[in-house]
């Protein structure tokens, strides 16, 4: 990962509004994140969090407001972010039919990476199981090996990492994840758990919710 200067603005995000189903889930959302800093994105179920995740990956374009990945904006900073992005949903992108060791070098990483970083979640000895057969704290560990392989993306988007781990398997990220902010990374993430990583900052998606209802959308995103 090439180190960024910290006070690089690595996404900056305006009068952001997602509506799904009719429903305004926020308005006027704004924030910025820089190199070496994490966000945790927080929100009751149904807050719209994985929505808002998906929608700065370029996975949805239903919005209205202006996104700007490292100055340029969407979508035209779509695939330089892209390049330098990983993206974890909340199912994990584990294929269940494959071993954890698979699954790691599906994504690229090399042998000798793959038993490392799968050893940094404590999953030794379970290099070979198919990954139906693991338990769900087990399969959010492989899921989360993807961290620990070398030459990681800069930019980390997390969707309830947390999720099924363990008191051990959550220190164990948040020491990878301060890592990365150390090494100049940053962190986009949701997780209804708390955590402890320096210098984390909330962004509350009650402060952007909108109670009246909806009767009209113009976003120039929007698809019909
Ligand atoms: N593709 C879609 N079509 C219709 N409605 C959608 C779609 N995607 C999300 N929604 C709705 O948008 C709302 C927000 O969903 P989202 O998954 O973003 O919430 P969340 O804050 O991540 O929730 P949780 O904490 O339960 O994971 C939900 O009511 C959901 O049903």
């Amino acid at each position: 990962m090439s180190v960024t200067p910290k006070s690089q603005v690595v996404l900056q995000v305006t009068d952001l509004t997602c509506i799904r189903d009719g429903r305004r889930l926020f308005e006027g959302l704004r924030f910025s994140l820089h190199a070496g800093a994490a966000i945790q994105v927080k929100g009751s179920n149904g807050a719209g969090k994985t929505t808002l995740l998906r929608t700065l990956i370029g996975s949805s374009s239903e919005f209205s407001g202006d996104i700007l990945w490292c100055g340029d904006p969407y979508p035209k900073g779509l695939p330089a972010m892209r390049d330098s992005l990983l993206y974890i949903g909340h199912r994990g992108g584990v294929r269940s039919g494959l071993t954890p060791l698979e699954n790691l070098t599906w994504y690229g990483a090399n042998q000798e990476a793959a038993l490392s970083a799968l050893e940094s979640v404590d999953l030794t000895g379970f290099e070979d199981s198919l990954c139906h057969s693991l338990s769900a704290g087990q399969n959010r560990r492989v899921a989360l090996a993807r961290l620990f392989l070398p030459n990681s993306p800069r930019f980390w988007i997390l969707d309830e990492p947390l999720t099924a781990l363990d008191v051990a398997g959550v220190a164990a990220l948040e020491e990878q994840m301060a890592a990365h902010l150390r090494n100049g990374g940053s962190i986009l993430l949701t997780s209804h758990q708390p955590l402890s990583l320096p210098g984390l900052d909330a962004l509350n998606l009650s402060d952007y919710t909108v109670f009246e209802s909806f009767s009209d959308f113009g976003g120039e995103h929007v698809l019909s």
